[in-house]
C-alpha cells in the first residue's frame, strides 16, 4: 500500500510489479467504491502484467480535496499518479465512474494509455435531476438510506442473496463510504458529458457490461461503443454493474484476451 501526494490530495493506491515489457494494467474504480472491488481480478493477472490499483479522491483511503468534483479533476488526478510513477503505456480499466476517467484521460494523455477496458459505462451517465436527487437525499439521510436501492442495481439477485457474506462486505464498503466524497463524486457525474471526446478517441477499446447492470445498462454501454472507432462489445452473464466482483473470472478472460490483440510495446514503468 502506498500513498503519494498528487494535485494536492493524497491518493492511496497499491503498485505490484511484473514483467518488464508487459503493459501496466490501471484499474479505476466506480462511485461509492475503493479499490478492493478489483481484488478478484487482480489476484488472477498478477505476475503476469504489471498492475495499479488507486482510490480516486474522496473514496477508500483518498483525501477528500476541495469539493465538489468535476470529472477533470479525476482525471487529472489519474494522470499525475501515472507520471509520478513512470507508467506509459498503459491499459486503463475503468468501471463506471472510473471508465469516464478512463475515456478522459485517453483523450486528454494518449501518451498515457495503450488501450481502455471500459466496464458498465457510457460517454453520459444519469440526467441532472437524477444527480440532483441523489445529492439532495444523501445530504439529508445519508448513504445508508439508498444502499438498498443502488444494492439493487449493483449486483445480481442471486449475488443479494441474505447469506451471502460478500453482499454484506460490500454493502458496508457503500454505507462506510465519505458522503461528502460521494456526493461530489455525483457532481462530476451530473456535469460531466463526454461525447465529442469519446467520439474521437482512435486508441483500442473493450466495452463490457452485466447483463443486469441496473445503472448503465446494456444498451447504454453499446452506445458509448458505437462512438468508438473499432471498439469491441461484450455482455458478460449473471452480473449487474460491478462484473469484477460477480464474474471475476471471465472479465479477466476478456481483458487477457484483449491485451493480446494490442501490439506489443516495451512500455516503461517505474
Ligand atoms: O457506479 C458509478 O460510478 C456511477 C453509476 C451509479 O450511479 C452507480 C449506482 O447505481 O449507484
Amino acid at each position: 500500500m502506498q500513498f503519494a501526494t498528487v494535485n494536492d490530495v493524497i491518493l492511496h493506491h497499491q503498485l505490484i510489479g511484473g514483467p518488464a515489457g508487459r503493459p501496466v494494467i490501471v484499474f479505476a474504480n466506480s462511485l461509492g467504491t475503493d479499490f478492493r472491488i478489483w481484488r478478484d481480478v487482480v489476484v488472477r493477472l498478477a505476475g503476469d502484467f504489471p498492475i495499479i490499483t488507486y482510490d480516486k479522491r474522496g473514496h477508500g483511503l483518498s483525501d477528500l480535496g476541495q469539493v465538489p468534483y468535476s470529472i477533470d479533476d479525476h482525471v487529472l488526478d489519474l494522470a499525475a499518479l501515472l507520471d509520478r510513477l513512470a507508467v506509459k503505456d498503459a491499459v486503463i480499466c475503468g468501471l463506471s465512474v472510473g471508465g469516464m476517467i478512463a475515456q478522459g484521460l485517453a483523450s486528454k494523455r494518449p501518451d498515457l494509455v495503450k488501450g481502455l477496458v471500459l466496464c458498465d459505462t457510457a460517454h453520459k451517465i444519469g440526467t441532472t435531476e437524477m444527480w440532483n436527487a441523489r445529492i439532495e437525499s444523501i445530504e439529508a439521510k445519508g448513504i445508508e438510506s439508498l444502499a438498498d436501492a443502488v444494492m439493487e442495481r449493483w449486483f445480481t439477485p442471486a449475488f443479494r442473496r441474505p447469506e451471502n457474506a460478500a453482499y454484506h462486505g460490500y454493502r458496508n464498503m457503500l454505507t462506510r463510504q465519505s458522503a461528502v466524497g460521494y456526493t461530489a463524486t455525483c457532481a462530476a457525474l451530473r456535469d460531466a458529458d463526454l461525447t465529442e471526446e469519446t467520439k474521437r478517441l482512435s486508441v483500442p477499446t473493450l466495452c463490457v457490461v452485466g447483463d443486469q447492470d441496473g445503472s448503465t445498462p446494456p444498451d447504454l454501454v453499446l452506445s458509448m461503443a458505437r462512438l468508438i472507432a473499432g471498439a469491441r462489445y461484450e455482455v458478460i452473464k449473471d452480473a449487474g454493474h460491478i462484473p469484477c466482483v460477480e464474474q471475476p473470472e471471465i472479465l479477466t478472460e476478456m481483458i487477457r484476451a484483449f491485451i493480446a490483440t494490442l501490439p506489443a510495446g516495451d512500455e516503461p514503468h517505474g
